[in-house]
């Protein structure tokens, strides 16, 4: 099992949360000389490789400390902050409660154990941190590895990411060693940084390509027949998942024709009613399991475990049964260096040249959500895929904890997308006849995200400005067409309500949720929308905004109190905002119309509900607006413009023609 890490930005993606993914990693109950974790560094950054260093050290004590008391998860971190009770005085006091000498000894060697390794933690941690923060790694330290090296000659700074020039591939512990082993003698599983190679003039195709050089360089070193993708926030939370995993791919009737295995993102710092809408209840239970029963679960990017050949970028064939223990062992006999310098060739920007990686081999190259369309190209060529969700979550990562984070994030999804949509990877054409009409569909309800910020648009700001001219735009209570308008939108609500509850949403939760979904169409998804076009007009290039993975103390203390957190002047807040305040106007323009005539509450009430839901949903808004004074409120530029343009909309005359 080769495991891949992928981390970008040192300061975005702090080194500690990396080596915390690592750790969980390198700690599965799994034969260790079987098991390689490699870390993608696209910074090229010096720190994380000193982090990687200090987290191969810490390691010798982690792994069999986990292996004995058999604890979970086995990401320090989560692990410390969970334990915590365990140290405290409540807790000294019922360990001297218990009678059985055994359990009492075992007991408090265990808490012996975790106070050692905690303090041992929070000093590594500290280093770390420290080094970060002066850009200065201990002289010490820098001459227990060779690797540092590397840095020695071309950077002296790794912000610039897309100018570094360093190229690093260090083995930082050789699993076939025999004499690299943990502090109870057992052997350590392989841990390989590598930093590819990047150029100004090269396109880096970023986390795509940071995985092809990684199916490249692990295909050199340990060349593991299955393969596991994690971001670098998103740590094992179940020591056993390999061995469950191995069950889909080994499966006697129907595991030589499986991909991946999918599971579902899970959360380590959600919030009881999921402000931001990030837990998605309904799609991990009901929607993704469903592509799954077609054989089709998508492939999102992390926790996602790969059969290598469907990876490269092989076909499925009927019969093809792969010799899983006879596989080409390239490496052995091959020293470190041998092995670090052969390697270095395949993670060079010019290997790619002229192949067929990016294209037919390895992740894809020129979609935002390289994750969705390899999955679908894997399909496309015979494979099917698994989609599995136990109950004990597998993974746990970092939701965005602000409101703008979010959105950004939603706008690179949805417009990586629908740019799948528009491609040549369209599913209902390239998916026609090679997978299922149920999972074309499947995955096109996540493609369509940005077109469907058109008829939002339409539902928020024309019903409620013809609201305040008193113009009806659906029909009237006595007629029977109000009936299907009635039934669709109750029906189509109390559905969604029950659904989401069943799946252990909250009711306030499903509220957020119906926020977001306002919220994100109208901003992230609208402005996705016209970017697509202008990169169909060739304006602008791809990108990828990286998630920062780190919020102020205050921000996120805001976050855990479920406080919208808006404090910039983003033009989607400024987008939101406008639309808050246009519903507000024409919601209190349409009912003082009512008050002088009465009679027009039967043509117009449908508007008005709508109108008055949406100021509803929008109640957040018009507090971060006016009323609250923290960082996290509306600024003061973003409601000015906002109440100017809101106003504007409202003064704007509608012509209007009723042929009826
Ligand atoms: O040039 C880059 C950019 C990103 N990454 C890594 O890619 C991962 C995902 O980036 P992040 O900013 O966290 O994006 P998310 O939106 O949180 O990620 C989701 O969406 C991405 C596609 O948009 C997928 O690649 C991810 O796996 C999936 O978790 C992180 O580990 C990054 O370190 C790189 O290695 N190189
Ligand atoms: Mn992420």
């Amino acid at each position: 099992m080769d495991i891949f890490v992928c981390t970008a930005d040192p300061k975005m993606e702090p080194p500690t949360l990396v080596i915390n993914t690592v750790l969980s990693a390198m700690s599965y109950n799994y034969p260790p000389e079987k098991l390689s974790v490699y870390v993608s560094d696209d910074g090229g950054s010096e720190i994380t490789f000193y982090a990687l260093l200090e987290a191969s050290l810490f390691s010798k004590h982690w792994i069999p400390f986990c292996k004995r008391f058999n604890v979970e998860p086995r990401a320090p971190e989560a692990y410390f902050s969970q334990h915590c009770p365990f140290l405290d005085g409540k807790f000294a006091q019922e360990l001297l409660a218990i009678k059985d000498k055994t359990v009492h000894n075992q007991r408090s060697q265990l808490i012996t154990f975790v106070c050692s390794w905690k303090k041992m933690y929070e000093e590594m941690k500290t280093r770390i941190e420290t080094a970060l923060e002066t850009g200065k790694i201990p002289e010490e330290t820098r001459k227990q590895h060779k690797g540092f090296s590397e840095w020695n000659l071309n950077i002296k700074k790794s912000d610039h990411h897309s100018i570094v020039q360093v190229m690093a591939v260090g083995i930082l512990i050789d699993g076939r060693d025999t004499s690299s082993v943990d502090d109870e003698g057992s052997r350590l599983p392989t841990l390989v940084y590598m930093a590819r190679e990047k150029r100004p003039n090269w396109p880096h195709n970023f986390k795509a390509g940071a995985m092809n050089a990684l199916i490249r360089v692990s295909s050199e070193i340990t060349n593991a027949p299955f393969i596991l993708n994690l971001d670098c926030d998103m740590y094992s939370n179940n020591a056993d998942t390999i061995r469950e995993i191995l069950c889909f791919f080994m499966d006697e009737k129907k595991g030589a024709e499986i991909a991946f295995v999918q599971f579902p993102q899970n959360y380590n710092n959600k919030t009881e009613n999921d402000i931001y809408g990030n837990a998605c209840y309904a799609t991990n239970v009901v929607e993704l399991a469903g592509a799954g029963g077609y054989g089709a679960a998508l492939y999102c990017g992390t926790g996602c475990y790969h059969r290598r050949e469907s990876l490269s970028g092989e076909k499925y064939s009927k019969g093809d049964r792969v010799q899983l223990n006879t596989r080409p062992k390239k490496y052995e006999g091959k020293s470190v260096v041998d092995l670090e310098e052969s390697s270095k060739v395949l993670a060079s920007c010019s290997y790619e040249k002229g192949t067929q990686w990016g294209k037919e081999m390895g992740l894809m190259y020129g979609c935002p959500v390289e994750d969705i369309v390899t999955g679908l190209a894997i399909q496309c060529r015979g494979w099917k895929s698994a989609y599995y969700n136990p109950e004990r979550s597998a993974f746990l990562g970092l939701a965005p904890s602000t409101l703008e984070v979010g959105l950004v994030q939603h706008k690179r999804w949805s417009e990586g997308l629908s740019q799948i949509f528009l491609s040549k990877y369209c599913p209902f054409t390239y998916g026609h006849g090679r997978i299922k009409l149920g999972a074309q569909m499947a995955y096109s309800i996540y493609l369509l995200w940005a077109p469907f910020s058109l008829p939002t648009l339409y539902y928020v700001i024309v019903p409620s400005l013809c609201l305040l001219k008193g113009i009806s735009l659906f029909p009237e209570v006595s007629s029977p067409w109000f009936l299907p308008f009635a039934y669709v939108f109750v029906a189509k609500n109390v559905f969604s309500v029950l659904e989401a509850m069943n799946c252990g949403s909250t009711l306030k939760a499903w509220w957020n949720l119906q926020r977001m979904w306002l919220i994100r169409r109208t901003t992230s998804y609208f402005l996705a929308l016209l970017d697509i076009f202008k990169r169909k007009l060739g304006i602008s290039e791809i990108t990828f905004t990286l998630t920062d993975k780190i919020v102020t103390e205050d921000a996120s203390k805001r976050y855990e109190q479920e406080i919208m957190e808006f404090g910039s002047s983003s033009l989607m807040f400024t987008i939101l905002a406008t639309l808050a305040l246009l519903n507000l106007f024409t919601l209190v323009g349409g009912i003082m119309k009512l008050f002088m005539d009465f009679k027009a509450l039967e043509h117009l009430i449908l508007q008005i509900v709508l109108c008055g839901i949406i100021v509803l949903i929008n109640l957040p808004v018009y507090q971060a607006l006016f009323i609250r004074s923290d960082n996290g409120r509306i600024p003061s530029s973003v409601m000015f413009k906002s109440v100017v343009l809101a106003s504007v909309l409202c003064l704007m005359p509608i012509y209007y023609n009723i042929s009826l």
